[in-house]
């Protein structure tokens, strides 16, 4: 037995977004996005499944937002689908689209739930899409439009904003490696997409800044932990670059106005060269309020020649795994969490995204999911373990509040504290759900693996 206990006014909440839960993607208005795009794509998602419907938020909002309140959050971490407010991505406003977050927003807040909402999700107007995304810099001043709208329009009801979700997913992950939407495999180009995407972020700073909007504005990078095999300092290296792909790539631009030399080094390596114009780093330097941390898994690593992009190899330590095949690393969480805070001070932090991949169904309404208890314990273990470093936590948002989308994955990997049956849409509160809400009644949970 071991009690770990968390601060009162630590913020506990639960996070889903856009494309993932809503549905309603062709309704009121809504113009295409690259998920629609893609999903539609033969081959580039499981089962050829897609967010037409989802987990129909768009529609059953005051039912999920019913569970949000038994569950006693603080906070909940939702996305806003950028072609539901801009259909071609700029210019013409769709109001029933701004009308929605309307809706959704006030029962949020009716309801005693603060709203943390994320700008991108992923949900890139295909228009835009059309006109190159996120490789044409044009794309950059369209998001900054998007942003200044948002924050005018939802100024006094959203006090929290995200302007990134997970800017390694939206450019390697999409654009390198190509299993997102829309699906490139060109590192230049992912390189210069995880450039605009920064510059993006830091214009939408400013404008929040120049607006003199009320409330904190920050964005959520996801990341990773590799633990070097030995002490040689080839593996040391590699698994610093590894690292370094994921934490100082998205995080020196923000907060020492330089790319990492060892990483522009690295990629310049592999003939890729930086595309930055005057005033970029600048624009990314603004000082933000909060960083959100989105983590799931790490591993042991070693260095091996020709391996992969950065000569470097995972091992298979025979850690447990989801059912999403990821190796559960509750070390990696404490180990990331106290690197960034080495490297960058005391930033206040959100985790904006931690949760566990099982699929257990429901049966006679219950969901025995025992299985992510033990993860989601393992890692504020470890979160509680990194907060007596001195790492900043300020809040804990579990992915997800209930299963949904899982890109390219589709509906086959559950996430969820509520199980949704994506056949007729009913929701079932986990186990798992009823731990997290004992959790944060009691602001402590008795470690009990
Ligand atoms: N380390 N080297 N990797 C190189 C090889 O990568 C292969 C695949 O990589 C990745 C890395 C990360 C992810 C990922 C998924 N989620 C879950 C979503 N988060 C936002 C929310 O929408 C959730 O659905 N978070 N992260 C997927 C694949």
């Amino acid at each position: 037995m071991a009690i770990i206990e968390f601060p009162k006014d630590m913020k506990w909440g639960a996070a889903t977004a856009s494309y993932q839960v809503e549905g309603g993607a062709f309704e009121d208005g809504r113009g295409a996005s690259i998920w629609d795009t893609f999903s539609r794509t033969p081959g580039k998602v499981l089962n050829g499944d897609n967010g037409d419907v989802a987990c129909d938020t768009y529609h059953r909002y005051e039912e999920d937002i019913k569970l949000m309140k038994e569950l006693g959050i603080d906070s909940y971490r939702f996305s806003v689908a950028w072609p539901r407010i801009f259909p071609n991505g700029r210019g013409e406003v769709n109001q029933p689209g701004v009308d929605f977050y309307h809706r959704f927003v006030d029962t949020l807040l009716e309801n005693g739930i603060e709203p943390m909402c994320t700008l991108y999700h992923w949900d890139l107007p295909q228009a835009l899409q059309d006109e190159g995304g996120w490789a044409n810099r044009s794309t950059i001043d369209a998001f900054v439009e998007y942003s200044e709208f948002m924050f005018k329009e939802f100024q006094g009801k959203i006090k929290n904003w995200i302007t990134l979700n997970e800017p390694w997913c939206v450019s390697f992950l999409s654009n390198f490696i190509g299993e997102h939407a829309p699906g490139n495999k060109d590192l230049q180009l992912a390189t210069d997409i995880s450039h605009h995407l920064m510059v993006a972020h830091g214009r939408s700073v400013k404008a929040f800044r120049t607006l003199k909007i009320d409330g904190q504005i920050g964005y959520a990078p996801n990341v990773t932990w590799k633990e070097p095999f030995s002490n040689k300092q080839e593996d040391i290296d590699a698994c610093k670059r590894e690292v370094g792909w994921f934490v100082e790539w998205f995080m020196d631009p923000v907060f020492k106005g330089s790319y990492p030399q060892f990483m522009v080094d690295w990629f310049e390596s592999k003939g890729v060269k930086m595309n930055i114009q005057d005033g970029d780093l600048q624009d990314i330097s603004q000082p933000i309020d909060f960083l959100g941390i989105n983590y799931y898994t790490g591993n042991v690593a070693r260095y091996k020649e020709n391996s992969g992009l950065f000569d470097s190899e995972d091992l298979d330590m025979n850690y447990e795994r989801t059912d999403i095949g990821w190796p559960i690393y509750p070390e990696g969480f404490y180990k990331v969490l106290t690197y960034i805070t080495e490297l960058y001070g005391q930033v206040p932090i959100y985790i904006t995204e931690n949760g566990a991949c099982y699929n257990d169904e429901a049966e006679n309404g219950r969901v025995k999911d025992q299985r992510r208890i033990t993860y989601l314990q393992l890692h504020l273990a470890a979160l509680k373990r990194s907060m007596d470093s001195g790492v900043n936590i300020k809040g804990y948002l579990t992915w997800s509040l209930m299963d949904n989308f899982e890109w390219a994955f589709g509906y086959s990997m559950r996430f969820g504290i509520v199980h949704v049956d994506f056949r007729t849409l009913v929701r079932t509160k986990k186990d798992s759900y009823y731990w997290y809400k004992q959790t944060l009644e009691n602001g402590w949970f008795d470690l009990t693996y």
